[in-house]
Order: C-alpha cells, then structure tokens, then sequence
C-alpha cells in the first residue's frame, strides 16, 4: 500500500494566503475609506439641509416679525382685529412662531386709562407683573411695555396686559431694536405663558411714532412707541423648522444625527447650556483614532454661525461613531470575499502543490523502479553471463580434475554412467566408451562384500549423498583405493535425475596412514608393539580381564649386559641382536600375546590368562631360553640372557602404568638376585626400589666422600690349608643405611657408569692394600678384584689396571682380574684381545661365576685365563643335588685338563668342602673359612698365619 506523503504546507500556497489576506485588508481598508468619506460628505449634505432649515425657518419668522411690524409702520394705528387679521395667516404658515403680539409703552399717566378702555374688551384687565412667581397687577413705574395685542389669544391669555418690561433680561434686547430698528432678540428665559419647563425667547421690533424721521438712535428712542414681537419656545421652533423644511429628511435625521442648536452670544462660540435652545442629544466629542475609521463611520460633527436678530447663531450638528455596518456591510462582504477568495485560491494552490508533489513523488518511484529494474537486467545479464562462464570453468574444472568424476542417470536402469572425466579413465584404465551406460560396480569387481559399497547403495536407494571408502580395481586387475563421495542431483522440479559421484584416489593416503599407524604404534626396529600400543593393548586387556575375572601377566624382560654389546660392537650388532632377540620373545608366545619393546633392550610382555591355557613361570622360562640361545652376529657367536620381572593383574596394580612399573621393580630385583633371572612382583621390591633411587642419588658423591671400603674374604689352598690370595669386595659404608653390600649398587653403578671410577679405586685400593701386607711381612697372598662388564669396555682398561700396579708397586702376579662367565661370552673375540693385553701385563685372570652363563666350554681353551671360579649356586647344591655335583665335578676336571686353578666359591659346610676335595678343587672360599672381613683383620689373619684347620680338612681327606 502507498503510503499517503506527509502532509506540508505548500510556500506558494502561503504566499499566496498572505498576499490575498494582504489585498484583502487594502481593499477592505480602501472600501471602508470610501464608505467612511461617503458618510462625512452624506452627513455633512444632511446636517447642512438641516442648518439651512434652521436659519430658513429663523429668517421667515424674522420675516414675518418685519411684516407685521410693517403693518404699523404702513398704518400708524393698527387695531386689535387688524393686527388678528393680519397675524392669522402669518402664523398659520409659520408654525415655529408662538405668538406674534404688540407691546404698547403706556406711561404711568396713561395707565388707568389705558386699562380702563381694556377692560371694557377685557374686563378686569389690568397692567401686570409678575411678583414671586405670580402674575399680579403691575407696581407703578414710568413706563409700561405692555403686552397689547396678541396672536394667537388662545393659549397666550397670561401674556395680555403683561409688562414685558418687568422682565429685565428683555432690557439688552430691547434697546438694540430701538436703536437699530431691526428685530432684536432676547436671551432665553421662562415664558410667561409657558406650562412645561422649555424656554422661549421674543425677537423684538420696534414701532415707531408714525411719520417721524428716524435717523440715528436718540432720535429712535425717542419715536419708540412700542415693539411687534415674535415669541418663540425655544425648542419647537428647531423642531418644527426641521419638520416643516425637511419633511422628508426629518426621520432620517432624527434617527442617524443629533442636532444641537444652542443660540449664544457672538462673542462666546463655546457650548452653553444656557443659551442651548435646542438639542437632540449630546454631542460626542469626536476623537479619531487612526485607524477607527476602519471599524467605525465617524464623521466630523457639522457647525454652521450665522447671525439672525442681532444675535448668533450656533448650529452644530453631529452623529455618533456608529459600527459601520450599521450602515453597509459592503466592506465587510468584500473583506469576507477577498478573505475566501485568497483562501480558496491558497487551498488551491495547496492543492496544487500536494498534487504536484504527490506527481513529483510518483515520478520518483517510477524513475527509481525503473531504475532498479534496469539494474536488476543488468545483474541478470552479467549473473547469467558469470553462470556460463562458471559453466564453462566447471567444464573445464571437471576435465581437468585430477580426481575422477562421474556422473550417472538416476531413472536409467543400473544407473547407468553418462559421463566420465578424463582422470577417471586415467586412474582406472577404462576409457569413457568402455564404460558410459554401465553400471559404477564394474569397479569392484568381485570385492562386493565391502562396507562402504553398502553405505553407496544407501545413499541411492535413499537419494541422499554419501561417503565411502573403497577398493577399487583397474582393468589391469590392479587395486587402488579411492575415496567416493556421492551426492543426487535434483531436476527443476526437485527430483533426483542424476547422482554426480568424485572419486579420489587415495592408495598412497592409505599406505601412508598404515605407515604412521605404524610409526605411531611400532617400534621401528623390531616391527613390536612401541609403548603406546603397549598401554592401549594392555588397556584393553585389563578390561577384558576385569570383566571376565581372568588375570594378566607383564613381563619386564632386560637383556643382561645388553649395552656392553651394544658399546663394543656397535650399534648395528645391536640392533641386529635385539631384533633376534625380538623375534625369539615374539615366537615364544601366542599371536594374541602382546610383545612390545619399550625401547633400548626392555622389552614388555602382555600375557592375559585364556581359558584354554593357564598361565605359569614355564612360560617365563621358555622366554629366557629362547633369548639364551646363541646368537651369531657378524660371524661372531654370542650368549646372551635376560631378567624378567613379572607383575600381575589385579594384585599388582590396576593400569597398565602400575603394572609396568611393577613388572620393572620386579626385573630390577631379578638382575640384583644374580642375573639370568625371574622374579615376581612384591610389594617389599617396591620399597627396595624407592631405596634404590635414593642409593642411586647418594652413589655419585660416595667415592669423593670415602665412603667406600674394600672388605676381603681369604682364599684358601686346598693342599696347603693356606691363605693363598684374597677376593677384595667392595662395601659402601652409608651415612645412614650402613654398610651397603655391593649387590644393591653395583648395578646400579654400572648403570650409571659410576663403576667406571669406583672399580678404579678398587683395584688401586686391592693393589695398594695387598703391597702393604706384603711390606708388613704377611706373605704373598694374591689380590683378586672384581671387574664389571662397563670396566671391561673401558678403552684404558688396561692402562688403568698397569698404572694402578706401578702406583703400588705391586708385582702384576699378586693381582688377578676376576672377569664373570657372561662378560667374556658377550663377545668372546673381543674379551680374548683385552684379556691377552691384561695377561701381557702379568695379572692373574679368572672367570667368576663359572657354570651360570651359557659359556661353551670351547672357548676357554682360547682365553689366556688362570682361573675358574666355580659359582656358589653349584657347590651350594653339591651335597644335594646330584646334577650340580656332577657339573662342579667335571668344571673342576675340565678346568684341571686346561691346566686351569679352580676356586669353588660359596663354601659353607663341610660337606661341600668335603665334596670337592674329594673332586681336587683347588682353592675354596666361602663362609666356611670367613667372611669378607676388612682390611686390618685381613692383615691380623694373615699375620696370625691363619689356615685352614687340619681337622676340618683332614676329616674330609
Ligand atoms: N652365601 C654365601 N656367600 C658367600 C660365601 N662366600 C663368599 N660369599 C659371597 O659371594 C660373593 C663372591 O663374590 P662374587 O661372586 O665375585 O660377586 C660379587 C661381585 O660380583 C660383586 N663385587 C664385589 N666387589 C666388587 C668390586 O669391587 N668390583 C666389582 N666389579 N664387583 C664387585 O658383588 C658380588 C657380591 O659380593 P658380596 O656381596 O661381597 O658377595 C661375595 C661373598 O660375600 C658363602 O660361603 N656363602
């Protein structure tokens, strides 16, 4: 819907009003002056009839007094009926005259006479005046002007006989008529005939003595014999002037003017009231306003003097202000019509300018829709110009694809293929010929038992679009992946027509993802599980354990003296053994066992309990001999064991992180026990194992802080019951556990590669301790001393062992260099060159711990060796372990047939001295004969010349 403009007064429309209202004010200001000026020149026309009515009016009575006066003139004596005769007429056509009369002078003389011949016509007749008011007879006096004739009688009877003369207001009047012979009037005053309260005046007009020369005053004076008079009512003669010179005018007169005739002495043009002798209202004192005219008809009052019986005559008249409507409403009409018409010619105007405007707006919103829809062609124009070039940019987008695209009809059976790019037929071999009207599945061949070529059909069936990931096959038969995403193509009327599929080849994505799934749970060198599919593996088995109450097994496994392998023969034999190694663990379990390495020789095993098979340490055990078989590498034959620490779930923790901790404790306790080695997980390990750490902080300072001491258990010749040497063990004296025993820190020292400097202080210590015996005189006895297999790496072995002989002065031949059975098989060539250089300095060289490792026997044969130390585990179990017997029994004679001395080690009892006694051991040592004792009880022992009891030995003998 329009909306109605707002509505605004139109500028031409205002001026318009304006200007009209202002034309309107000037014609009716122009009109109302006319009208005004009509009413001035119309009054001042009819006041002025009326002046000259007035004076009209006046000069005929004047007239009629100089008739009547001419009348005595003419006849000298006029009589009564003479005087009515003539009077009659006169006053019927002058009705403004009262009375005419004749006013004798009789002289006191003649006044009886005179009343006497009046009484006869008049009988009681009497000269009178009035005296308070009341006519009486007339006080005597020279002269009497007596009223004689008068005409009218009736009405005018008081006046008879009156002597005017007694009135002396007439004096004035009366003696300029005597002396100018003209009618004289007198002021106002109360005529003696009048009833009402009107005042009248006499104009007066001398008679003189007939026949007499009047020539100047005294000589009128003196001819006066009396007066013809006109009496007048003051205000009936104006009245009856005005009616009867303007009969018609008078109503209008009356009704629109007021006439004020006031009669006043010459000299006093003022009003006074006292000489108004006539007045129809007050007269208003015109004060024009400026622009009063314009409201009001106000004209100047009208005043005309003139002089008429020696007196004059005043006459003004004037009108009150009237509302000039009173007399024409012409202006007005007019002011009403202009005021429309400039109104109506405004409205118009506004009309005008709303419809111009609303023309205006109209022309507007046409330009601007046309506009807009000339915009709209154009967006149109270009919009359909960008959609075929888009068009054709897709086209072209679509042909050069490197990924394939396919379009198929979506109505056509089969859905059958209408369009293939030519990356299609690149990557799957076919050509578009081959394979436009066919069906998409032509791709899969007989792989149609894929999950994703399900979730396709879906996407058909239910016309929606999809994704899948496939196996794909070219027509050479070769298998690509590809990753298909589908989607339907609606027609106009928005069904599906088409389905437009993209397919991209994602065979090296694929290989890719299954080489980082493999970076990311594999070790690289072993191809094992690495920790993190370690911890997700044992996640999951931990679950499946929890809900099926079956416990799991991790295996801890550490390769003994991995590193020194590693550190000799470098990092390729390395590797090389721990991939052997990593097979033998893998095939020594089942294929749903977990096998991981957790990197360096720590490998992890996740054996979760099955139904069809219990789990037990014969499983551990076939580990440890598969990883103990010998191993060649670079032609060179190897022996290698491990430790294995067990922990199992639930006793032993809850997570794969606790239980791999556990299983870690528990290898570590097996390295300390000996090696070669199982053990289960106790809560006590963990304690050592916090111990262990504390030791491990604490071991780096006790060399500089002396806290190592050497203690030395004798070695005693079988034959001579002799102390022939002594083994120096180390013991750490610590400042708060005590003395440490070499089992809880050699390990770690080696480890830590602090066995390096403390097994250099040791053999110096053995070295320096040995020349003192022998300085003190206690015999020769032989210093045998540890080496660790970090030592054996040492590249200055060898000149650290010569420097520490030159430091003492020891003779080489009073040290012997205890090497155990492992750290020489580990690489045997290797340990045979340090151990000819060793043997070239003159030292002693033994295998300690014989019988434990997987050492052929072989190989001794090439070791330039003096010495076998029988294990303890052995001549522990001599006396009741027939097989341990027989082992010691023979290392005894195969060590005698290499011409080799033998130290059976761990002797307690007697019975195991018996036993290899009887065997020709050579030396023993063991608690036996005593303990590792330090170094001053050593020297007392020896300077006591401590042996072996005969007794004890010749019981056995
Ligand atoms: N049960 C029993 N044990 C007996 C008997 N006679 C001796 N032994 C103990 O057997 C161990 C013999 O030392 P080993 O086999 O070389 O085994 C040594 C050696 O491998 C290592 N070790 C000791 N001192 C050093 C050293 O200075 N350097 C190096 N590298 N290793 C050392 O620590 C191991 C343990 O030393 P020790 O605790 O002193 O333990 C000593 C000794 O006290 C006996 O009749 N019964």
């Amino acid at each position: 819907m329009r909306s109605r403009p707002p509505f605004s007064l139109s500028m031409a429309a205002v001026l318009t009003l304006i200007l009209g209202v202002v034309i309107s004010a000037i014609l009716f200001a122009s009109l109302r002056r006319l009208e005004h000026d009509n009413a001035d020149i119309e009054f001042r026309q009819h006041a002025k009839l009326h002046v000259v009515a007035i004076q009209k009016s006046l000069d005929n009575s004047m007239r009629v007094l100089t008739d009547i006066n001419q009348l005595f003139v003419a006849f000298g004596n006029v009589s009564r009926e003479q005087f009515r005769l003539f009077a009659e007429p006169l006053l019927a056509r002058n009705p403004t005259i009262q009375a005419l009369n004749y006013q004798r002078l009789v002289y006191e003389a003649d006044r009886l006479a005179y009343e006497a011949g009046m009484r006869e016509q008049f009988p009681g007749f009497s000269i009178t005046e009035k005296i308070n008011g009341v006519l009486a007879p007339a006080r005597p006096r020279d002269r009497y002007r007596v009223v004689d004739y008068i005409e009218p009688m009736q009405g005018n009877e008081p006046a008879l006989g009156f002597d005017a003369d007694s009135y002396g207001m007439q004096q004035e009047a009366m003696q300029r008529a005597i002396d100018t012979g003209e009618p004289s009037a007198t002021g106002l005053f109360q005529l003696l005939q009048e009833r009402g309260t009107q005042r009248g005046f006499i104009v007066l007009m001398p008679v003189y003595r007939h026949g007499i020369t009047l020539t100047d005053a005294p000589s009128r004076r003196a001819a006066v014999i009396g007066f013809t008079a006109a009496v007048f009512r003051s205000s009936d003669l104006i009245a009856k002037a005005l009616a009867v010179e303007n009969p018609g005018s008078l109503t209008m007169a009356e009704r629109d003017i007021d006439i004020n005739v006031d009669v006043g002495a010459l000299m006093n043009p003022v009003w006074d009231e006292q000489s108004l002798i006539y007045g129809t209202g007050k007269l208003p004192s015109i004060e024009k306003s400026a622009f009063g005219w314009l409201l009001y008809d106000q004209p100047q009052p009208y005043r005309q003097v003139f002089q008429i019986a020696g007196k004059t005559w005043r006459v003004e008249i004037a009108t009150p202000s009237t509302l000039f409507t009173k007399r024409s409403s012409n202006a007005l009409w007019a002011l009403l019509a202009a005021l429309l018409f400039s109104g109506g010619t405004a409205f118009c105007m506004q009309i005008m300018a709303n419809r111009s405007r609303r023309i205006q707006k109209l022309v507007d919103e046409r330009t601007l829709q046309l506009r807009s829809v000339n915009e709209d062609l154009i967006a149109d124009i270009a919009a359909r110009k960008r959609t075929e070039q888009a068009l054709q940019l897709r086209q072209r987008a679509i042909e050069a694809s490197a990924n394939a695209i396919i379009i198929t009809s979506a109505t056509a059976p089969d859905y059958a293929i209408e369009y293939v790019n030519p990356a299609f037929e690149r990557i799957t071999g076919y050509t578009a010929a081959e394979v436009i009207g066919r069906n998409l599945g032509l791709l899969w061949e007989k792989d149609r038992e894929q999950s994703g070529i399900k979730e396709i059909r879906g996407c058909t069936l239910e016309q929606r679009e999809g994704h899948a990931v496939l196996r794909n096959y070219r027509k050479d038969g070769a298998m690509f992946w590809s990753d298909l995403y589908i989607a339907p193509v609606r027609d106009d009327a928005g069904n599906v027509s088409h389905y437009v599929a993209a397919q991209y080849d994602i065979t090296s994505t694929k290989r890719y993802e299954s080489e980082l799934e493999f970076q990311t749970n594999r070790d690289a060198l072993t191809g094992l599980a690495n920790r993190n599919l370690l911890r997700d593996r044992l996640g999951q088995a931990i679950s499946y354990a929890y809900r099926y109450g079956h416990p799991i097994w991790v295996l801890f496994v550490d390769l003994d003296r991995f590193k020194f392998i590693n550190d000799t023969l470098g990092h390729q034999a390395g590797d090389v053994l721990l991939k052997a190694v990593a097979d033998r663990v893998q095939s020594s379990v089942r294929d749903t066992d977990t096998v991981a390495r957790m990197g360096g020789d720590e490998f992890v095993l996740v054996l979760p309990e099955r139904t069809d098979a219990g789990l037990s340490t014969g499983i551990v055990k076939r580990i440890m001999d598969a990883i103990a078989q010998p191993l060649t590498i670079e032609g060179h034959e190897f022996f290698i064991s491990c430790s294995i620490g067990v922990s199992v779930y639930p006793s032993d923790g809850a997570t794969p992180e606790e239980l791999i901790k556990h299983a870690d404790v528990a290898m570590y306790r097996a390295k300390e026990t000996g090696r070669n080695n199982f053990q289960f997980y106790t809560s006590e390990m963990n304690e050592r194992a916090l111990e262990r750490l504390r030791i491990e902080g604490d071991l780096r300072n006790a060399l500089e802080r002396n806290e190592f001491v050497l203690y030395y258990q004798p070695q005693v010749d079988l034959r001579t019951r002799e102390i022939v040497g002594v083994e120096a063990l180390i013991r750490w004296q610590h400042p708060e556990f005590g003395m440490v025993p070499p089992i809880r820190f050699i390990g770690l020292a080696e480890e830590t590669g602090l066995i390096v400097p403390i097994g250099a202080w040791a053999i110096q210590e053995a070295c320096r301790q040995c020349k003192k015996w022998q300085k003190e005189g206690l015999g020769h006895p032989r210093v045998a001393v540890n080496l660790s297999a970090r030592q054996f790496t040492q590249q200055d072995l060898v000149d650290c062992v010569a420097a520490a002989l030159n430091e003492t002065g020891l003779a080489a031949e009073y040290l012997e260099i205890e090497l155990t059975e492992s750290l020489v098989m580990a690489d045997v060539d290797h340990a045979i060159g340090i151990l000819r250089e060793l043997k070239a300095l003159g030292v002693q060289l033994s295998i300690d711990d014989f019988g434990t490792g997987y050492s052929s026997l072989s190989y001794l044969k090439r070791f330039p060796i003096d010495v076998l130390k029988i294990d303890r585990s052995f001549v522990n179990d001599i006396t009741i372990d027939p097989d341990d017997a027989a082992i010691v029994a023979s290392i005894i004679s195969l060590a005698h047939s290499l011409r080799l001395q033998v130290i059976a080690e761990g002797v307690e009892t007697i019975e195991q001295l018996g036993y290899l006694r009887k065997h020709e051991c050579d030396q023993i040592q063991g608690y036996f004969f005593s303990r590792p004792i330090p170094a001053e009880a050593m020297g007392r022992m020896l300077q006591d010349g401590h042996r072996l009891q005969a007794e004890s030995a010749g019981t056995l003998i």
